[in-house]
């Protein structure tokens, strides 16, 4: 058909039209880099470069280094049409964590922020001035004196689990170390966040553990995951309307039930001295006082939390706490099998520092430094969140580059973590290179498994007194081991955010002290 009027058919006009339609969309989009005159990989449209992205994996030391060597510390690569600036400086690092902060607060843009009930009040999820409220809120039920007081409930999660260690020390079977380190954290997260006893390993049908398990389950490469990326106008206010987020919806519904039930059931009862994050939460508003994290000060107004504050968080810490703390301890364990002398004398310090102790408490954590060391090396070579993010909330200079505003920067944490210049020989297990002095020397941007600055990980004093307290009491009591089907090295899964081995974390156990 052909309008009077028209030179040439309609059917053309409309072509065209459609072709400036999707080079507006698709295309003009990922020219943004050669404007800011950052390097990186060539984009396709639409799909951005995230065929590759997803074709190598997240968890991948080499691929995410290749990039580095190949386009700099500094380069630009496209998830979907959003633009990701990939940044691993160290003077830009301290500028982005710290210094320019208060342009660089938001960990997820404005377009991919699904605004859902209640998942849309966690911590992960909340922007500027709203962020800032919740977090100084949310502190002071993660200070040393909060967590000195957990320190019981941890231990006594901890004895279970070197009761759980005595079967696969009897048969001397290999079992994977996963599924054991899964239920010591999945257990004192139900302990600490809800005050709710669970005993995960010897009951693992529980609908708490099997719900517990589910609520990882996020796929990158889930369809409403992918499809967000890619067509953010169109898919935010879909999944908004609908009320899905990214995670499973019987996990959350399940979590958020048993949330709310218990929030009902604790404003009626006056039982007092409860020391769980679901009880500091309810009571945090009463904790005055302005948080200073890493030198910067928050300026967050501290308000009571509403009830979906409360139930979101709570589910937070649940997901946010369990999986990471589980899959390192697992890696410590691996270290620890491959590296019987560093075993030794990880155990010879925690004998020593527990002779005249039967509680593992506070102070004794402390004294712990060189399984300390262990520890950090491990979340060195194993960091359980591979890359972690800022976005602009305006314009922002870092360095020599000016960052446009709405513009997500990640830093590429398992890159940096295994630089060569950074950590000579970075393959290797080597906990001396977390001594005190070495610690003092090194720029604190070389070693970020809880990211850094006033936004970093809140649940970092937890997380190492865990797996502290956790391996303090394995080691007392037993030897790991390799065994003939322990993978070595590794083989990571694909397509996961956190790291998981293809075939488990397979080693064997012996019992070398059974009054311990
Ligand atoms: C080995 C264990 C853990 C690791 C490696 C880890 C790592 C991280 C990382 C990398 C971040 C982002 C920080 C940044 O962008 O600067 C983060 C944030 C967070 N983590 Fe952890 N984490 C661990 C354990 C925990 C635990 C036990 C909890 C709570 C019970 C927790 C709660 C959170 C929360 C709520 C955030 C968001 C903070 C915010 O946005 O203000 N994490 N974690």
């Amino acid at each position: 058909m052909a309008l009077e009027f028209l030179p040439v058919p309609l059917s053309w006009v409309l072509l065209a039209l459609l072709a400036v339609l999707f080079y507006l969309y698709a295309v003009r989009p990922l020219w943004v880099f050669k404007k800011m005159g950052v390097p990186g990989p060539t984009p396709l449209p639409l799909l951005g470069n995230m065929l590759t992205i997803m074709n190598d994996g997240i968890w991948n030391p080499e691929a995410s280094r290749q990039r580095v060597q190949l386009y700099g510390k500094v380069y630009g690569i496209f998830f979907g049409r959003s633009a990701i600036l990939t940044i691993s400086d160290p003077e830009m690092l301290r500028d982005i964590f710290v210094k320019k902060f208060h342009a660089l607060s938001n960990t997820q843009t404005d377009a991919v922020t699904l605004e859902t009930k209640p998942s849309g009040r966690m911590l992960i999820n909340l922007r500027g001035e709203d962020w800032k409220d919740v977090r100084s809120t949310l502190s002071p039920a993660f200070s040393g004196g909060k967590l000195k007081m957990m320190m019981p409930a941890i231990n006594t999660c901890a004895d279970q689990l070197v009761q759980n260690i005595a079967k696969f020390a009897e048969t001397g079977e290999s079992f994977d170390t996963k599924e054991l380190t899964g239920a010591f954290t999945m257990d004192v997260i139900a302990r600490t966040a809800f005050g709710t006893e669970i005993d995960s390993q010897r009951n693992p049908q529980d609908p708490f553990v099997l719900m517990g398990r589910k609520a990882f389950d996020i796929k990158m490469s889930s369809p409403s995951f992918l499809l967000l990326f890619m067509f953010p106008s169109i898919m935010k206010p879909i999944l908004e309307w609908l009320n899905i987020d990214l995670f499973p919806r019987d996990a959350t519904s399940f979590f958020y039930g048993i949330f709310d039930q218990l929030i009902g059931l604790r404003q009626k009862s006056d039982e007092k001295g409860r020391v769980d994050f679901l009880q500091l939460m309810m009571d945090a508003h009463k904790d005055a006082d302005e948080e200073e994290e890493d030198g910067v000060k928050l300026h967050g107004q501290k308000h009571a939390l509403t009830r979906d504050d409360i139930v979101a968080n709570g589910f937070l810490f649940f997901v946010a706490g369990y999986e990471t703390t589980a899959t390192s301890m697992a890696f410590a364990l691996y270290n620890f099998a491959l590296n019987q002398e560093e075993q030794d004398k990880a155990r010879e310090e925690v004998n020593k520092i527990m002779e005249n102790r039967d509680l593992i408490d506070y102070e004794a954590v402390h004294e712990m430094s060189y399984l300390e060391m262990c520890c950090m090396e491990t979340l060195r070579l194993y960091p359980p969140i591979p890359n972690t993010g800022r976005v602009a909330s305006e314009e922002v200079k870092v360095q020599w580059l000016t960052i446009p505003k709405d513009m997500m920067v990640i830093v590429p944490v398992i890159a940096i973590h295994y630089d060569p210049e950074r950590w000579p020989e970075p393959k290797k297990f080597i906990p001396e290179r977390f001594t005190k002095e070495a610690r003092e020397k090194r720029d604190p941007y070389n070693w970020l498994p809880f990211g850094a600055g006033p936004r970093n990980c809140i649940g970092m004093r937890l997380a190492m007194m865990e797996l502290k307290v956790g391996l303090a009491k394995i080691l007392m009591k037993y030897r790991f081991m390799t065994a003939p089907d322990t993978d070595i090295p590794l083989k990571m899964k694909k397509g996961n955010q956190f790291p998981l081995p293809e075939n488990g974390i397979r080693l064997k156990v012996e019992l070398i002290n059974k009054d311990n």
